[in-house]
């Protein structure tokens, strides 16, 4: 696989000003020379005609020249920036595919070689994923600092004191038997105190509420105004409203931009005991959305509440005359005059605010944080053991949960869910 020469149009879908090729191996600069006649310098830039096997003119392209390992696969590459129409896209990549060695790269695997020849570890390949995918200012942000290694270099200082204590840990086992020289109370509070700060990482707002949404669900028994409320909060008719109660069964997730935070809306099904099938589906996953949520909207009775540890309690229809008095703790609102509403959106982007990491902070996401949870509990460990020896495990656990988490300690599945996130050509 890895001494196979990839190439793939890496640019947007054509028709469009320009469009990028890039090959990447041991027979790239052969098959740009191929193309080109012959290659300028590395890193710098050379109008050439790029022409088939038989000499025909396919187009004229600005090539480019990159030599292993100062690359981004790490290997020696080549950049055609030919121009973008459909027709000259594919009749360059068709010679291409028509070379001795060549192939066409599979999605992500230009990426997947710069992490395989370690120019990136697999924290900055997920931030180049995430990179990809982002859609608003700050998802952009938080992507670019993870791209950009700015976990790859905490973890690498957390790995340098890991590799201090170990160091310690292992000289102590030589002494084993000698109480005084074994017993290392500062060995210990070092341990402590770096657990700590992982877990003090741990604490900090994720990155999903920011990467998916923050996850606000609406629920509340039947009739109780679910519906009409997301009506109201994204100012049209999205969900179905009517008297009839059970009208919602199904969720209906609806997307929405709150102060520039992505959110998702998710109307559920109304809580009752139910002889109905249907119904009784509905309810079941409208309490796993309730378990899930970021933010709950509650539309209820208080003392029904579920337990959740940032609800939001509602007194909906507080234009009716028999619902003008709302309890002390809850924000009265109508959907059909509106009132409650604005104070309610300022609620619930209070509380999504805290769920989102800082400007420009590093958010780990779900797979980052199972290992830092792994490595903070491996260092508890070693800083409960008296014994050097069991000491000494517990950092060596510490040590390889955080190769787990750059990807040094591969594991096939996960490369596999990261790189197939990426598209063609990257
Ligand atoms: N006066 C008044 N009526 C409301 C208000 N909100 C909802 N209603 C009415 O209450 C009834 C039920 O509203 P829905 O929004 O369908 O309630 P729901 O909680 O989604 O109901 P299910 O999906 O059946 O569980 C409808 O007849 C609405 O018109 C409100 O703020 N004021
Ligand atoms: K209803
Ligand atoms: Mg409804």
């Amino acid at each position: 696989m890895a001494g196979d020469t990839i190439f793939a149009h890496s640019s947007g879908r054509p028709p469009a000003a320009i469009a990028i090729i890039r090959i990447s191996g041991p027979r790239a600069h052969a098959a740009g020379q191929a193309l080109g006649g012959s290659l300028p310098a590395a890193r710098e830039a050379a109008v050439r005609e790029l022409r088939d096997g038989s000499g025909a003119l396919l187009d004229r392209a600005l090539v480019l020249r990159f030599d292993a390992p100062a690359s981004a696969t790490g290997e020696d590459s080549v950049e055609l920036h030919c121009h973008g129409g459909r027709a000259v896209v594919d009749a360059v990549l068709s010679a291409l595919t028509g070379m001795d060695g060549l192939r066409a790269a599979e999605p992500g695997e230009f990426t997947r070689r710069a992490f395989a020849n370690g120019r990136i570890d697999l924290t900055e390949a997920e931030g180049l994923a995430d990179l990809i995918e982002a859609e608003t200012e700050s998802q952009r942000k938080a992507a670019l600092a993870l791209a950009e290694g700015g976990l790859r270099r905490q973890i690498a200082q957390w790995q340098e004191r890991l590799l201090t204590l170990s160091a310690e840990a292992e000289r102590a086992i030589d002494y084993v038997g000698d109480e005084e020289e074994t017993e290392d109370p500062a060995r210990a509070l070092a341990c402590a105190d770096l657990a700590r700060e992982l877990e003090a990482w741990l604490a900090r707002p994720r990155a999903e509420p920011l990467k998916d949404g923050v996850r606000v669900v609406v629920a509340g028994p039947p009739n109780a105004g679910k519906s009409s409320l997301i009506n109201a909060i994204v100012g049209s008719d999205r969900v179905i409203v009517s008297d009839v109660a059970g009208t919602t069964r199904d969720y209906v997730e609806v997307p929405l931009a709150l102060r520039g935070v992505p959110m998702v809306l998710t109307d559920t099904a109304g809580l009752r005991a139910t002889v109905d099938q249907v119904e009784a589906i509905g309810v079941e996953r409208a309490e796993s959305l309730v378990e899930a949520a970021d933010i709950l909207l509650w539309l209820g009775a208080h003392d029904a509440a579920p337990r959740h540890p940032r609800p939001i309690l509602l007194h909906s229809k507080a234009d009716m005359p028999d619902r003008s008095l709302a309890p002390a703790d809850s924000l009265a609102v109508s959907a059909v005059s509106g009132a409650g509403i604005p104070a309610l959106l300022e609620r619930i982007a209070a509380a999504a605010a805290a769920l989102l990491p800082a400007e420009d902070a590093i958010a780990l996401n779900r797979r980052q944080a199972a290992h830092l949870v792994d490595a903070a509990g491996a260092l508890r460990d070693a800083a409960s053991c008296r014994d050097p020896v069991l000491a000494a495990e517990g950092l060596r656990a510490a040590r390889a949960a955080f190769d787990r988490m750059t990807g040094r300690a591969d594991f096939e599945d996960v490369l596999d869910a990261l790189f197939s996130r990426f598209c063609l050509g990257k």
